[in-house]
């Protein structure tokens, strides 16, 4: 997944930007050039939708705007997927509109979420360009954003081999090494879980794919790198902030032509990337060389590579170096969002943990931690894990796909290029599917198969996360150790009594339970001395 930012800062950006703009055009006259281009652009794209869709078909139903800018300023700043299911009882679950040329499709309904990204996936399956995150960044690395063809297949089987369901469970020493380390750190510094569970995740990730072990030390260069390309693409992985992703043919002008500050910008962060990507890479190349690399998946693809003089061996070297940064990027603080939001659900429905623990307690007993072999004898976790993937979307809009050909859909026309976002939080608080969404509720998944599984948070048809049965397992192994040994419990108030909780999630691309604490209290001291000898 992405890095997180919220559409108020999009909005404070894009509001900056304006101001930002008004003034460059003062000093840079081009920019008046610049805006002339776009206007050519829209102009133009609209002719060219009126000459392919003859029988004049109507968009789907949407907000219509203002000429030029369309309906910018009717895009929803906070919660938007919340406000895009508000707009469904005005225009239904297909909801169609343009911003500042841009054709936008929210998709939000069961059906119509199966017919478009699933039945017609050979022509949803694109994503929006967006120049200045792939070209001048040097994000091209991240299959999330590559272009549906065959560079991203490539990437996407690289992937699949090391993370299909038949293979994934070599990685369950690493992952559980490192939980029983994490439960002697809850055990230790309970107030800081949070830190603690996006620790557990980066670490188990560069573990599984470089064989790196990186410290807590907050100064960790793995980490710093990590950080500091998270830093660079925050605002330039929304797509449309900046003019040359209207204008991708902006990327060719030199960086020291007056107004390009959005080329040094990207000089700068470049370098990152490149850091980002080849430097625990050669790390491990380096250490195959010495004969002391750790098993890992990048070492696989590296010994996997074919001969140095083979014409294909640069293409396949890039392809292993990517799938290696691509795996962080994507896995470890989406998984880490999922564990606190069901770390949350859990302190405010106790009943839920209870059963939970009777569970684990009938079938694995006292003496050790149930592991992934214990899952069929778990069903009630498992009602957790679903419970949770409901309750709080990860990433509410997944990543935007595109359209690669025009299409009709019930009668309505969707051109080539629009961009489509799928609203699975819209689906997963549907009270007609749902009742009481916005509970924390594991007894709707309960022995019960015919309760909606919340597969749509996992994204969509070709592009859906290939990481999710990982992520799945991850999150089976954490949660059924947490519950064995410890209570998450609330917060007490000044009274001692337990405070209310609130998922209330932050905005942005990814999204995250707001701040909250719990509790976390050994169950009781046979369990703290568990956890004690698995962590020694
Ligand atoms: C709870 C955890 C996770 C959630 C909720 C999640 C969700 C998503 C979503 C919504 C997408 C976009 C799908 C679409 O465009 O339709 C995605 C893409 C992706 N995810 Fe995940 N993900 C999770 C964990 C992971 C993990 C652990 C990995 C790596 C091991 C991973 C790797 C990827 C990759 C590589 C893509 C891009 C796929 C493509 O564009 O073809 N994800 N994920």
């Amino acid at each position: 997944m992405l890095p997180q930012i919220s559409l108020q800062e999009v909005s404070e950006v894009v509001g900056h930007g304006m101001n930002c703009l008004l003034s460059l055009t003062e000093s840079y006259p081009y920019l008046y050039y610049a805006g002339g281009v776009v206007f050519a652009a829209i102009v133009s794209q609209w002719l060219a939708e009126r000459r392919r869709n003859p029988r004049g078909l109507p968009y789907p139903p949407g907000p219509r705007g203002m000429p030029f800018i369309g309906a910018f300023y009717k895009i929803p700043e906070t919660k938007p997927w919340a406000a895009y299911k508000e707009w469904s009882k005005k225009y239904g679950d297909l909801i169609f509109y343009k911003a500042m040329g841009q054709n936008y499709l929210i998709v939000q309904g069961v059906k119509e979420v199966n017919d478009l990204f699933e039945q017609r996936s050979a022509i949803y399956s694109d994503r929006p360009p967006q120049p200045m995150a792939t070209d001048l960044l040097g994000w091209k690395f991240n299959l999330g954003w590559h272009p549906y063809g065959p560079w991203w297949r490539r990437h996407r089987k690289a992937f699949h081999e090391h993370f299909n369901p038949n293979v994934i469970e070599k990685y369950d020493p690493v992952q559980n090494q490192e939980i029983h380390r994490v439960l002697g750190k809850l055990l230790r510094e309970p107030a800081r879980f949070n830190d603690h569970i996006h620790n557990l995740l980066a670490t188990i990730i560069m573990k599984v794919m470089y064989g790196i072990t990186i410290s807590d030390d907050h100064n960790d260069p793995w980490m710093t790198t990590i950080f500091e390309s998270l830093q660079t693409i925050g605002k330039a992985g929304i797509p449309g902030l900046y003019l040359v992703d209207h204008i991708p043919i902006l990327k060719h002008i030199p960086s020291w032509f007056p107004g390009a500050g959005f080329k040094r910008e990207a000089e700068r962060g470049k370098k990152v990337t490149d850091r980002l990507v080849m430097k625990p890479y050669e790390a491990v190349k380096e250490s195959l060389r010495k004969g002391d690399a750790e098993p890992s998946v990048v070492a696989a693809l590296v010994s996997d590579l074919p001969a140095e003089n083979d014409p294909t061996r640069a293409e396949e070297e890039t392809i292993a170096a990517n799938i290696g940064a691509v795996v962080y990027i994507a896995g470890a603080d989406s998984t880490a969002s999922a564990m606190l939001a069901c770390l949350l659900g859990l302190a405010m429905n106790l009943d839920a943990q209870r059963k939970a623990q009777a569970e684990i307690d009938e079938y694995v007993g006292p003496t050790r931690l149930p592991g992934v072999s214990d899952r069929p004898s778990l069903p009630y976790v498992d009602a957790i894990i679903l419970e949770t993937l409901r309750w709080h979307q990860v990433a509410p809009f997944a990543i935007a796909h595109m359209t690669s050909e025009d299409d009709e859909y019930d009668g309505y026309f969707i051109p080539k290029g629009t961009t489509v976002i799928g609203n699975a939080w819209s689906i997963l608080h549907d009270e007609a599917l749902f009742e009481n969404p916005s509970d924390f509720n594991p007894d709707r998944y309960y022995n019960n198969p015919r309760t909606l599984k919340p597969d749509v948070t996992f994204g969509y048809g070709r592009r859906a996360c290939p990481g999710r049965f990982f992520s799945d397992r991850n999150m089976f192994a954490m949660i059924s150790a947490i519950l064995a040994v410890f209570d998450i419990l609330p917060p007490l108030d000044e009274d001692g009594k337990p405070m209310k909780l609130d998922l209330n999630p932050t905005d942005g691309i990814q999204s995250y339970p707001g701040p909250f604490s719990v509790r976390i209290i050994p169950r009781n001291e046979n369990a703290a001395q568990l956890v004690r000898d698995l962590d020694a």
